[in-house]
């Protein structure tokens, strides 16, 4: 099985252009012969890229102290301050983090730039979201993060039709006190049974200037390959009158540290659907990926990938393969019990 393991977290990162890189493959073999000797996340994979966190704490306050988060979650009991999660009866302070990148757009498919521009997803791109719900389904998530825009709710919904604790996705609008009074849950119970679904403008995709709704390969026949690469994969060239990846990371960043950071360290499990820049931002800072090395990240719509947030640190623990794979649970001892705690109830 331990064979298997190795296998599907090769197989997996070839959808990532990790996948290509000789350092990263070989990261994945010595993670994966510590993952055999030792199933405990305590032992860090990424040794050299681990990343450490030592601000995380004062960070903190900063959900504390806001008061329209706070309300945010009230409804569903987000407050991290106050409410530990029960899915997975914590002791110590470790949380699961899934990443996805939203299935298909419609825009994908017909390979225009997308953007900011809210298009919803295509046929595949719902099958893409149903499938990464069932590669997740046996991972605990107490709180959603997505974009404000419909392919990335999309995908977390659908990918929540799958959970086999079939808890009940629910957005939380805050956008006014009416918003907020009208959306009230009066069942304790009801809450428990519900997952909050936090959408931010911030999670966006990077805002694609005036390439938006333009065709991919017609731009690159019009102003040439290498400055259309430059445009989509730099760190910090914008395309005219949009984002580079860095102005999108400062957005994404920020908002990853100061609203889900707080979540992870307060033992909450948590799935971020988003988008491929605005993800490629965050597992920059994750991964303390260079300028240089985020070049060549690249992330394939509806492809979910695991973090194990322990001590300040940030452990990529490859990609979640199936409902049925069982290498996903040995990743660590707590999804290790938790898949088990499923399994006594359903
Ligand atoms: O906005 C878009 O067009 C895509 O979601 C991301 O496009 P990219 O791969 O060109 O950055």
């Amino acid at each position: 099985m331990a064979a298997e393991v190795y296998r599907h977290a090769i197989g997996t990162f070839q959808s990532h252009s990790y996948a290509n890189n000789v350092n990263h493959k070989q990261r994945l073999r010595n993670n994966f012969v510590r993952l055999v000797n030792n199933d405990s996340v305590s032992n860090n994979v990424l040794s050299s890229r681990g990343a450490r966190y030592s601000s995380c704490s004062n960070r903190r306050s900063v959900i504390r102290s806001s008061a329209s988060q706070t309300s945010v979650a009230d409804p569903v009991s987000l407050s991290p301050s106050r409410t530990p999660t029960t899915d997975t009866n914590k002791k110590s302070n470790e949380a699961a983090l899934i990443l996805i990148r939203h299935g298909e757009s419609l825009w994908n498919e017909k390979n225009l730039f997308t953007g900011c521009v809210d298009v919803p997803l295509s046929k595949k791109g719902i099958d893409e979201a149903i499938e990464a719900g069932k590669r997740i389904s046996s991972i605990p998530v107490d709180v959603i993060f997505t974009s404000a825009l419909i392919r990335a709710q999309m995908t977390a919904m659908l990918a929540m039709t799958q959970h086999r604790r079939k808890k009940v996705p629910i957005i939380i609008h805050n956008e006014s006190e009416q918003a907020r009074q009208w959306s009230q849950v009066f069942s304790e119970d009801t809450k428990k049974q519900s997952i909050p679904v936090i959408a931010s403008w911030q999670l966006n995709e990077r805002m694609y200037g005036e390439l938006q709704g333009l065709n991919k390969q017609e731009t690159a026949d019009r102003y040439g390959k290498e400055q259309v690469h430059e445009w989509r994969r730099s760190y910090d060239t914008p395309p005219p009158n949009g984002e580079s990846l860095e102005m999108c990371a400062e957005r994404a960043v920020a908002y990853f540290r100061d609203q889900i950071e707080p979540q992870l360290l307060s033992g909450k499990n948590v799935m971020i659907a988003a988008h491929g820049n605005s993800l490629r931002s965050i597992i920059m800072y994750l991964d303390k990926l260079t300028s240089q090395e985020v070049i060549s990240l690249e992330l394939s719509t509806g492809i979910p990938m695991l973090y194990i947030f322990k001590e300040g640190r940030f452990i990529r623990r490859g990609s979640p393969i199936g409902p049925q794979e069982a290498g996903v649970y040995a990743y660590t001892k707590r999804l290790a019990l938790y898949r088990q705690k499923l399994d006594e109830m359903f």
